[in-house]
């Protein structure tokens, strides 16, 4: 008898698409190797999320990103191969040290100059981005730092961002969590209600896929 499930876990799916889509350069493998390293390998965004990211921004033909949450440069270094030699990645993080790791990757990959360090709470950066007066000049923002504050820079970013333009959060099923109703922690609770609020903003039309640890897409209106 035939079975449909002839698999044993989502974790055996995951990976076989994985091996037969992911596409990294030499030193996008390597930076990805040192990142494993790293205390805090568990940030490193899931490469094929930062891989879809690439793949709408050459489609869209984005050219101004912003990367909210660097750690050492993964989807900063992914979002600079996949726009034109003009384009810009603004890269926000708190952190000196992690981001100073991406650095040496980027210049070998030839794209330093794409991308704009700014290190600062990514909502002071994206105040000042608005108060500079570069409201509705983004094509693509990708989401990935503090959980509570997620809601603020997609309220940020909406402003950004120009109709057509698309806002894109990691980590919205956080492992799982959000169907915990026993998690109460801020992280967990912040997450659960963007998702509901992402769901119901008719702002945006609004893409949910269970890839990598839950990865929600905004394409505004
Ligand atoms: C999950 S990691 C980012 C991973 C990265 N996008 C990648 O693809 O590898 C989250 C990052 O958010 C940064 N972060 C935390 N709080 C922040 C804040 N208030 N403003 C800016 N960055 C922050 C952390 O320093 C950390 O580097």
């Amino acid at each position: 008898m035939s079975s449909l499930k002839s698999y044993d876990s989502k974790d055996q799916l995951v990976k076989y698409t994985v091996d037969h889509s992911l596409r990294l350069t030499d030193v996008q493998k390597r930076l990805n190797e040192e990142t494993l390293k790293h205390a805090r390998y568990a940030m490193l965004g899931a490469p094929e999320v930062l891989q879809l990211n690439a793949n709408i921004m050459k489609t869209m033909g984005a050219k101004k990103v912003l990367d909210v949450g660097v750690f050492t440069g993964s989807s900063s270094l992914s979002a600079a191969l996949a726009i034109p030699p003009d384009g810009e990645v603004h890269a926000l993080d708190i952190s000196e040290e992690y981001t100073s790791i991406g650095k040496k990757y980027w210049s070998e990959a030839g794209v330093s100059h794409k991308i704009h360090l700014h290190i600062a709470p990514a909502s002071n950066t994206l105040q000042k981005f608005i108060d500079e007066g570069q409201a509705g000049t983004f094509d693509y923002v990708f989401i990935d730092a503090d959980k509570p504050n997620y809601d603020n820079y997609y309220e940020q970013c909406m402003i950004l961002v120009h109709a057509g333009g698309v806002i894109t959060f990691d980590n919205t099923l956080w492992d799982g969590s959000v169907l915990d109703l026993s998690d109460q922690t801020a992280d967990t609770v912040a997450l659960r209600k963007l998702n509901v609020k992402l769901r119901d903003d008719q702002r945006i039309d609004i893409s949910f896929l269970n890839i990598g640890d839950g990865f929600t897409m905004c394409f505004k209106k």
